[in-house]
């Protein structure tokens, strides 16, 4: 198992914003999905030890708050969190180098895949929000970690870049690795994850599989619309537009 969640609660004070978390990750795409504020990225800040929490989080069998953990992780977090002064030439070979990374031949790769070898010497300031979040993608894939923990990654991103991420992501499951991710884009949930859990007010409400849906014959929008009560709030939106 990559990744085991394990009673998760997450505080801010007296709010409890996770609570009682249940999930694991194995070699497969793992998607939460849930409405705004629902704890998707206090879950994923848990995972990576950014906020105080209590229960348990393994990490290739491995307890996260153990520093040799970050070898095996990548982190993408929903702003992209970068030294604005630096290029991104100068942030990759940093974090290349802070993981001991000598393949290079791969960063350069990704480089081009996502169309950034124009802007390697442009400081980060300057740079679009898409362009942001793609070095942000980058710098969680240089040390070819595990797992993969995404938050609402395909923001901002153009279609050839989501593509190109899509692609990334399955190659990652391919070679055995692990990937996390939220979002809030259903067909991306639907066409590429192995399995959903949805989360509402911090709470688990229903864990599902891709294979489950289509069985099921309903669209993830259903099902995500009734497990959370909001197709009801869709319903009285509606009523007062009529
Ligand atoms: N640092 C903080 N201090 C106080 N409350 C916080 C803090 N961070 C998040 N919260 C609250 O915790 C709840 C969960 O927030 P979180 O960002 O985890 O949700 P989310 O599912 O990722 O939402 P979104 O989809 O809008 O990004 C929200 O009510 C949020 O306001």
């Amino acid at each position: 198992m990559l990744l085991k969640v394990r009673d998760l609660t997450v505080r801010y004070g007296s709010f409890i914003a996770v609570n009682s978390l249940n999930f694991y990750v194995n070699a497969e795409v793992y998607c939460l999905l849930g409405p705004n504020g629902a704890g998707k990225s206090s879950t994923l800040k848990a995972i990576m030890n950014m906020v105080p929490f209590d229960g348990e989080i393994e990490i290739l069998g491995m307890s996260n708050k153990e520093k040799a953990v970050k070898n095996y992780v990548g982190y993408v977090p929903e702003q992209p969190s970068l030294y604005e002064y630096m290029t991104p030439a100068e942030i990759i070979s940093f974090v290349a180098s802070l993981r001991g990374v000598r393949d290079l031949n791969r960063i350069f790769a990704l480089i081009r895949a996502f169309s950034l070898e124009q802007l390697m010497n442009t400081p980060i300031a300057s740079l679009s929000m898409g362009n942001k979040q793609k070095v942000s993608i980058l710098l969680s894939l240089v040390h070819e970690p595990k797992l993969l923990i995404l938050d609402e990654p395909f923001n901002a991103l153009d279609v050839l870049s989501v593509k190109v991420l899509k692609e990334l992501i399955q190659a990652h499951v391919k070679n055995g690795g692990g990937v996390l991710f939220s979002t809030h884009i259903m067909e991306v949930a639907e066409k590429i994850c192995n399995r959903i859990g949805i989360i509402n007010r911090g709470v688990m409400v229903m864990e599902t599989s891709s294979d489950n849906i289509r069985e099921a014959g309903r669209s993830l929008e259903d099902i995500f619309l009734s497990v959370t009560g909001l197709d009801e709030e869709v319903k009285d939106i509606l009523k007062g537009l009529e």
